[in-house]
């Protein structure tokens, strides 16, 4: 099992490009199966849950192509089999985004309850309810979805809580289906303006999307289409975050400031210099971090995956920050391994009470999700001796070179096998 080996306790400086958005990248491949024409796609990270996916869309019959200049072609001419097997899925969470696509293209669909971050309980129900009332008839069997319809019809759907996921297996199911539907309550993030611009380059009739009311008009058939995947906001605010919590300066390329407004204004009130242009943002921080209070929330507000991060921020910052996660049941997971770099943190239900110390130390820490091993990459930048983390594979699912990244702003940071 491979492990990161931090040397903590330096400032970071350089410049960095910002890779595509996993939680983009990762729809926007599931909307190719909509089409039997070819889709490509520009700007998809080099992750494990993209190379997940690709397996995932290859055994469900896709032609997956990429050439030199970084573009991938998929082309689903046939559905041989519209399945998603529990050994595929297990690891992770955007899986079932194929539910709804394979259902409006074929007909059916085999999906096994999806996996990913161990942050909660994480259900489908607003899934499955709304491709219901679009006409599915689905059941659970043996941990697998399983659902059928001849056609589905569009209908008003009104969700009874904010779901990312939930909100694109919808649009992606009502761009075929016959007449026309209404998303309500539907998420905001960016990640859904993002598949609906590309949903829209195959002919796809969407309005609203970035709004809680999304309207699709059902079209016959989709063609193929062209697309560049957005910046990742996430791994733009975890660059962010480190250099805030080290100190030091960062500039940040192929990025947008207007993705994280929440994490920007965060940040300047923690200390930081920040200033931006068209795709780029640049940080300066020269001051230990002032603590900074947060409750997560959906787009707009601070985006529950960057909570862990401005843990780490915390923990070392002048005063006492509460932080209050609403998304997740069980996104506090990473407070354990704060505590063994010395941390102060007292946590009473969905709220951590975070109190900064002057200093983390170095130790043996244990990554348990994605964001968490975020966190504790941080914290083990800004601890003084050496951290080292392990199950270090939910980071490749999310980060791309996250190493590489890190040792040029100076980070010294070295991946290895278990000792
Ligand atoms: C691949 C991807 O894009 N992942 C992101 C997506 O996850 P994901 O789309 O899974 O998260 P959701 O927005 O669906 O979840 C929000 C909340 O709704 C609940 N819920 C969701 C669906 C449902 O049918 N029933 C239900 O109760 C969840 O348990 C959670 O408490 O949005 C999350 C919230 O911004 C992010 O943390 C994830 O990084
Ligand atoms: C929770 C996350 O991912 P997933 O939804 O894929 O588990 C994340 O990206 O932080």
């Amino acid at each position: 099992m491979q492990k990161l080996i931090i040397q903590g306790g330096q400032e970071l400086c350089g410049e960095i490009r910002i890779s595509g958005a996993k939680n983009a990248a990762l729809p926007v491949m599931c909307a190719s199966l909509l089409t039997s024409e070819t889709v490509v796609i520009q700007n998809i990270p080099n992750l494990q849950d993209v190379a997940t996916m690709m397996a995932l869309l290859e055994q469900i019959g896709v032609g997956i192509l990429a050439n030199d200049s970084g573009e991938i072609a998929f082309s689903a001419t046939t559905i041989t089999n519209p399945t998603a097997p529990y050994e595929m899925v297990k690891t992770m969470r955007a899986a079932i985004l194929v539910l709804g696509p394979l259902l409006a293209r074929t007909g059916q669909a085999h999906i096994s309850l999806p996996g990913g971050c161990a942050i909660g309980l994480r259900p489908v129900d607003q899934h499955i309810k709304g491709l219901q009332s679009m006409g599915a008839e689905i059941s659970i069997e043996q941990g697998y979805i399983q659902a059928r319809a001849d056609h589905l019809t569009g209908a008003r759907i009104i969700m009874d809580l904010v779901t990312v996921t939930g909100t694109e297996n919808l649009m992606m199911a009502a761009t075929l289906a016959h007449g026309t539907t209404i998303l309500e309550n539907a998420a905001r993030e960016p990640e859904i303006i993002d598949l609906a611009n590309c949903l829209i380059s195959m002919g796809a009739k969407i309005q609203g999307a970035g709004s809680d009311v999304i309207t699709i008009e059902g079209v016959e058939r989709l063609h193929g289409g062209s697309h560049t995947v957005m910046p990742d906001r996430i791994e733009t605010g975890t660059f962010l975050t480190a250099v805030a919590a080290c100190g030091g300066e960062i500039h940040l390329m192929h990025t947008r400031a207007n993705l994280l407004d929440a994490v920007l204004d965060k940040l300047i009130e923690a200390g930081a210099s920040i200033d931006t242009g068209e795709n780029w943002i640049h940080l300066s921080m020269n001051r230990r971090p002032r603590a900074v209070n947060l409750r997560t929330a959906p787009y707009p507000a601070f985006p529950t995956d960057m909570q862990a991060q401005f843990m780490a921020m915390n923990a070392i910052a002048e005063g006492t920050a509460v932080i209050t996660e609403t998304i997740f049941e069980n996104r506090f997971m990473h407070v354990q391994e704060l505590q063994r770099l010395n941390a102060n943190i007292h946590v009473e239900g969905n709220t951590a009470i975070v109190s900064g110390v002057a200093e983390l130390g170095g130790a043996k820490v244990m990554a348990t999700d994605l964001r968490a091993s975020a966190c504790l990459v941080i914290a083990g930048l800004v601890a003084s001796g050496e951290t080292e983390i392990s199950r270090i594979y939910h980071l490749d699912r999310g980060y791309e070179q996250i190493e590489s990244k890190l040792k040029q702003l100076g980070a010294n940071i070295t991946r290895t096998r278990a000792r």
